[in-house]
């Protein structure tokens, strides 16, 4: 999937700035920058939610998102929402259930389940799409770090052996270098690619990325910026 996105306004107000990008199949990019930059508007023209211009997104295929807060129908049971959005089989639906850890919950409404396996959901009813493409807008956000840590590890699972492109909005570096190959940074106003930093530690091993060992990597000019080696 490539995206150039050559500038995109709200109003009179230019947000983007010229953008290059592309996430490969099988790849996970990470995008990041601060609060405001315009992560998520990049993400919505992406998704073709947002399609008011000028640039192009080519070859996404089918797409997938995963938003901030789960959006999920309350009042369908846990594999409805997943069978409703897709149409996936019921022997498929209960081994992505499986798959995220919501063996038994198939029958549950989403009310009655965590944040955390709503998320889980959310990211099920996503790969039952079969996606060519995933887009998860801060996945993560307002969960405890334990939690957080273990839907990472369930993330990097899960797409694991899948062909996906799989591009994640966060603000949070840890999350970046931990999930990601890639990772994409915006900057300025309006906003352009400032960094891209590849991280070369295997996945398998970024299992207890630290804050200090993700500013290391990440940071302009640190340490690890040259590598992406976050040991
Ligand atoms: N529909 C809209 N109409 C006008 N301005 C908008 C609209 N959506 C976003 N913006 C503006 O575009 C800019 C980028 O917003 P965006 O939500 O993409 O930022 P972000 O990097 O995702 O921020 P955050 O990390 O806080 O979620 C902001 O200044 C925001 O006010």
């Amino acid at each position: 999937m490539q995206v150039e996105v050559r500038h995109k306004k709200f109003g009179g107000a230019q947000i983007l700035d010229w953008i290059e990008m592309s996430v490969g199949a099988g790849e996970i990019v990470a995008l990041t920058g601060p609060s405001g930059i315009g992560k998520t508007t990049l993400l919505r023209i992406i998704a073709g939610l947002d399609r008011d211009f000028e640039g192009a997104v080519t070859d996404p295929g089918r797409i997938a998102m995963v938003f901030q807060s789960p959006t999920l129908m309350p009042w369908r049971s846990a594999a409805d929402n997943l069978r409703l959005t897709t149409g996936a089989e019921r022997a498929s639906i209960d081994r992505l259930l499986d798959e995220v850890g919501l063996e038994g919950k198939a029958k549950f409404f989403p009310g009655q389940l965590s944040l955390g396996q709503q998320r889980r959901l959310a990211l099920a009813r996503a790969l039952a799409a079969n996606p060519a493409t995933l887009l998860m807008d801060e996945p993560f956000i307002s969960l405890d770090e334990e939690t957080a840590a273990r839907m990472r590890r369930l993330t990097m699972k899960v797409l694991e052996g899948r062909r996906i492109a799989t591009l994640i909005v966060t603000h949070d570096l840890v999350e970046a270098a931990t999930l990601a190959d890639r990772v994409v940074m915006l900057g300025g106003r309006p906003a352009a690619i400032e960094t891209i930093v590849p991280i070369t530690t295997p996945r398998a091993r970024r299992d207890a990325v630290t804050e200090a060992a993700a500013l290391r990597a990440l940071t302009p000019g640190g340490a690890g910026n040259a590598h992406g080696n976050l040991t």
